[in-house]
């Protein structure tokens, strides 16, 4: 049974819908009164209600047509109903003009056309436009107006006769014919909708697709699951792949970072709108945590560090001559180095140097990485199906020997895709073979090629160049207040060892600038920040010996001890760096 509901915008029609009503059983009416707005107002519950179809008529059916998604069907203003109005308005005295939507206009002015009669006809589109024009026609002399409702209503407010163009019987019989072969094809259609409906939600792929605005117009269930707070406007990279799209018009794959996991994203241009259709990458993604759940074993970079590498001593010049050579080729590098000391953006830089960019730099960190994670990404075959011919072992010495082995054997395996491998570690790993704590084949095999980036100690000619590099870079990120630095302040860093290497040295840049009372960092500065290192190398050499397997009472007693003997056995001293009071230092004692 279709149910229809029909908002009718004067009485009359009211009345002979309900008549009509009762002489079919195919539709059932439900009929209502409201004319404009408050038809737009009725129809736009109906949809919520569970009606297949609205019935109206004129200026109120094209308005409601706007508001909602079901089928609106339009009691057509008929030939006969025309026809009768011009008869009665022959009667009148005064001159006629027909205003109205098109839908009453058009077929009126071929009828008065046909009768040769000498009735003006005026068009509107919208509801506020018929008082303008009635204004005009009394102004010409105008006495009687034919429209619909809106029409009769601007009339009476300007004391002219309105004739209202009422549907005849034929016009309503031809309307519910009209139902009745839109809800055919509507229902046919949705039943396709939502088969296509199932089939997409049921799909493992999360599907969205986006506008040309960028708005998000259609969401499969795993999308609104995974990615309901997705937008384009947040997510750079997959921003980037939709403009990408949208520019070259053609499908394309990336695999990308989002939320902690890997995702081959294909992307389709559809109808001025791209499509987006998400894998998970990597099915068993778990493994890709590190065990202490803080920093990931495995890290994407997407767009690679393209910090260039600074300073001008020979040491650096020559690291920058091996990066442009061991780029073009396709040997393991081995990188070497003290702690922060450039060895990750000496990988970044060699896998930029590489023309085929794109997909995201892999960066395997094996201080972070347990056996089992290991052995289980060599199952899945992970480097070969994910790595972009690079991939980055970073700390590799880190590596226990089980895990070294299983390393190995990849790098064997006849099969294995060939990719570029890039490792760092410490400096020492001739002790370290020779101690036995690193295998010897695997050393030779990726150590090939090698790149050895000396302690910014022995390089302090960098540390010039190094400054004000720091400084240019922490203007955007805090203000452009510092504009250099004094001659003595710099001196001070070129001769401080830099234990922590340019790590630490961007590091204390960092402090220097927001320190900073002037346009320059004065040498003052330096000595406060000097002091302050020293104070917590002292303090973290001091709690690198506390041993902490014994009671927490025990780990106090330690502490405290630690500190008491730091300031010299000095108790006022000790308890104040430790915030308690004289006599609570002395009872932790006892
Ligand atoms: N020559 C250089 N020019 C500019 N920036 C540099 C240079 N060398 C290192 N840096 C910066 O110093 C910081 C530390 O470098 P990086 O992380 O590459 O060191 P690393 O040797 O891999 O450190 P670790 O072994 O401790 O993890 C980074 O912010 C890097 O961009």
């Amino acid at each position: 049974m279709i149910k229809a509901l029909v908002i009718v915008p004067y009485e009359g029609l009211l009345e002979m819908m309900k008549e009509i009503s009762q002489e079919i059983e195919d539709i059932e009416l439900h009929i209502e009164l409201g004319n404009l707005y408050e038809g737009v107002a009725i129809a736009k519950n109906a949809e919520n209600e569970g009606y297949h179809v609205i019935i109206s008529r004129g200026g109120t059916a094209s308005m409601i047509q706007e508001a909602v998604s079901i089928p609106v069907i339009d009691i057509q203003v008929s030939g006969y109903d025309v026809l009768r109005i011009l008869t009665l308005v022959k009667g009148f005295s005064g001159k006629a003009a027909i205003v109205g939507f098109s839908n009453i206009t058009q077929g009126a002015a071929t009828i008065c056309k046909l009768l040769d009669l000498d009735v003006k006809t005026l068009t509107i589109t919208k509801d506020n436009e018929v008082k303008e024009k009635l204004l005009g026609l009394k102004k010409q002399g105008y006495e009687v107006v034919i429209g619909d409702v809106i029409t009769m209503q601007a009339a009476k407010q300007l004391g002219m006769t309105g004739v209202l163009i009422t549907s005849g019987k034929e016009a309503i019989i031809d309307a519910l014919e009209e139902t009745r072969r839109s809800y055919r094809l509507f229902s046919r259609l949705q039943q396709d909708i939502s088969l296509v409906q199932t089939i997409l939600d049921s799909n493992e792929q999360a599907i969205g697709v986006f506008d040309q605005a960028a708005e998000l117009t259609y969401g499969n269930a795993r999308f609104h699951n995974e990615f309901h707070w997705l937008q384009l406007d947040n997510a750079t990279d997959v921003n980037k792949l939709v403009q990408e799209t949208i520019l070259t018009n053609e499908k394309q794959v990336k695999t990308l970072y989002i939320n902690n996991e890997l995702w081959k994203i294909t992307t389709c241009p559809v109808n001025g709108a791209t499509a987006l259709f998400f894998e998970k990458a990597h099915s068993n993604q778990t493994i890709a945590q590190s065990e202490h759940g803080k920093q990931n074993a495995i890290e994407l970079h997407t767009s690679p560090s393209r910090t260039p590498i600074s300073g001008k001593s020979q040491a650096t010049q020559k690291v920058l001559d091996q990066i442009d050579q061991y780029g073009k080729r396709d040997e393991p590098v081995w990188i070497t180095g003290e702690q922060g000391n450039g060895k990750e953006l000496v990988a970044h830089s060699i896998y930029l140097t590489r023309k085929t960019l794109g997909e995201p730099l892999i960066t395997l960190h094996c201080d972070v990485i347990s056996a089992e994670q290991l052995k289980e990404l060599i199952k899945e075959g992970f480097f070969q199906r994910y790595a972009n011919e690079v991939i980055f072992l970073k700390h590799i010495d880190q590596l226990n020997s089980y895990m070294q082995k299983e390393l190995l054997s990849v790098l064997h395996d006849e099969n294995e895709k060939k990719l570029q491998w890039l490792v760092s570690s410490s400096d020492n790993m001739d002790k370290k073979i020779k101690n036995g704590d690193f295998h010897r084949e695997l050393f030779e095999v990726l150590a090939q090629s090698q790149i050895q980036i000396p302690p910014l100690r022995e390089r302090r000619e960098d540390i010039e160049d190094l400054v004000h590099v720091f400084i240019s870079d922490l203007h955007p990120k805090y203000g452009n207040e510092v504009v250099g630095i004094r001659d003595d302040a710099l001196e001070q860093l070129v001769h401080y060892d830099w234990p922590g290497n340019v790590a630490q040295l961007k590091h204390v840049m960092e402090q220097l600038f927001l320190e900073a009372q002037s346009y320059y960092i004065e040498k003052a500065a330096v000595d406060i920040v000097f002091k302050r290192l020293e104070h917590q190398a002292k303090w973290n050499d001091a709690l690198s010996y506390i041993d902490i397997s014994g009671t927490l009472d025990e780990i106090e007693k330690e502490v405290i001890t630690k500190v008491l003997k730091d300031e010299g056995m000095n108790q006022s001293r000790a308890a104040k760096r430790l915030g308690i009071n004289r006599s609570t230092l002395w009872r932790k004692l006892k």
